[in-house]
């Protein structure tokens, strides 16, 4: 079995301006590279787990998706970071239109991307780190039993009661993998 490093998108990776869509709206967040190449020298496969309500929504189409997925993975592996996996899901309950409309297993908090990834990569969650920009990302890994959570705070905001909910508190990827001693 392999040990993980689950990655949510926005807010993570790249600055959340809100649903994402454009290869020219991703700006990638300081210190994300040189994050991830650590974490892979540590032995880490890298997981992409995202809500993309924006496709059930209708402000972008799966085929966009792809698209700036694709690109995505390109910009790490032009720098010697493989992406094992990208994970993502349309749907939401009362916002998408149909078909996306649904109370699905994979929107975070639910764990079903994370249980998918584990499953298809032979990860072990019990070795595995989540690191998100919201408490629904926590929420999943502890679903899902992954031993480890961060929340970085290149995203949102916290209340103190919210930071208790993770492992560690960040300032960004960029400071996980000192905070973790993963170096
Ligand atoms: O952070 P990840 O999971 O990678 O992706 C989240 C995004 O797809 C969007 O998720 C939305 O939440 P709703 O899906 O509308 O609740 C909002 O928070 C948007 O601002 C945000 O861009
Ligand atoms: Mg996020
Ligand atoms: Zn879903």
């Amino acid at each position: 079995m392999h040990k993980a490093i689950f990655l949510d998108r926005d807010g993570v990776i790249n600055k959340d301006h809100a649903y994402v869509h454009q290869i020219a709206d991703f700006e990638f967040i300081d210190g994300v590279f040189d994050a991830c190449k650590q974490f892979v020298q540590a032995g880490y496969k890298i997981v992409v787990v995202t809500n993309q309500s924006g496709i059930g929504r209708g402000y972008y189409d799966e085929a966009q998706f792809h698209l700036l997925s694709d690109w995505m993975c390109a910009q790490f592996m032009a720098r010697g970071i493989e992406i094992t996996g990208v994970y993502f899901c349309p749907h939401h309950p009362e916002k998408a239109n149909a078909p996306y409309n649904v109370e699905c297993s994979c929107r975070k908090p639910e764990p079903g991307m994370l249980h998918q990834a584990i499953a298809e990569h032979n990860l072990d969650p019990a070795q595995s780190i989540m690191v998100g920009d919201k408490v629904s990302d926590i929420q999943a890994a502890h679903a899902a039993g992954l031993a480890t959570t961060v929340l970085v705070e290149s995203g949102q905001r916290f209340t103190d009661t919210q930071k208790q909910l993770a492992d560690y508190v960040c300032k960004s990827l960029g400071s996980v993998p000192q905070a973790l001693s993963i170096l």
